[in-house]
């Protein structure tokens, strides 16, 4: 494979990621659900309207624009409308993708789907008046989750060329349905779940000096992890793989 990426080096990576992906999750559940962070009659502001994680996701972004992070073709931000531009000069990123792959961002699903459905499986009631660590921790978990599921352009890249005959009627029909086929592997994907469940036992579990006695308790709950990935990331990663191959032969 050109560019030196392969298969197995993007697996290697995701396989990487899992454990940046479970440790923002541990650091979330830290706090509370905190639920003002999300209301949007909690900010004034004569210049912004929305919830205060917006707000700090909004603003944060910005910053890195300027700090150049957006020049990455491996990060998305949330709020793409009227991103101020970078002070430093471009890195030479290698292109390995398809340039319509740029088109693609689905941060507006990984949002919903992390304040409507993941936040309240892992993040106890309640409430503790961080609302501001919060909304930054938040952040980390979305940038991780949204990094995670946009390596499905890489992915779906290195398949085709190693295929590309197979994928090419798919792509040409536009035929969804037969190209989610081609790029599942359900073994792989039965390993990623068991895989992070353990993850998250040894990286949530309480470490003292006497005995490893965890009683069960860990600090995020190991079968949340397992059904965060098959029912929420798992699928949208291969969403992106397919949005990615219809474009393929643009
Ligand atoms: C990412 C891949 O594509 C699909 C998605 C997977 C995932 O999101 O973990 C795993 C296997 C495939 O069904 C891959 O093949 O590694």
């Amino acid at each position: 494979m050109a560019n030196g990426v392969t298969l197995e080096s993007l697996r290697q990576s995701l396989i990487r990621q899992e454990d940046t992906i479970i440790f923002s999750l541990i650091e979330r559940a830290r706090f509370p659900t905190n639920s003002p962070t999300y209301n949007e009659s909690y900010v004034s502001s004569p210049t912004f309207s929305g919830s205060l994680v917006h707000f700090v996701v909004k603003e944060t972004e910005a910053l890195q624009a300027k700090a150049g992070r957006y020049a990455n073709p491996e990060e998305h931000p949330f709020f793409p409308n009227n991103l101020p531009p970078s002070v430093v000069p471009p890195y030479n990123f290698t292109e390995v993708l398809h340039p319509p792959a740029a088109l693609i961002n689905i941060n507006k699903d990984i949002w919903d789907m992390y304040f409507k459905k993941l936040l309240q499986l892992f993040a106890a009631p309640g409430d503790d008046g961080n609302y501001a660590a919060t909304a930054a921790s938040d952040l980390v978990c979305l940038q991780a989750l949204s990094r995670r599921i946009h390596y499905g352009k890489l992915v779906a890249e290195v398949k085709f060329r190693e295929s590309p005959q197979e994928f090419e009627p798919a792509i040409r029909a536009k035929d969804r349905d037969a190209l989610m086929k081609l790029l599942t592997f359900e073994s792989v994907e039965e390993a990623v779940k068991k895989r992070v469940a353990k993850k998250a036992m040894v990286f949530g579990q309480e470490v003292t000096l006497n005995n490893n006695d965890n009683k069960g308790k860990y600090k995020v709950d190991p079968s949340v992890v397992s059904l965060l990935y098959g029912d929420w990331i798992i699928p949208l990663t291969k969403r992106v793989e397919v949005e990615y191959l219809l474009r393929r032969l643009d």
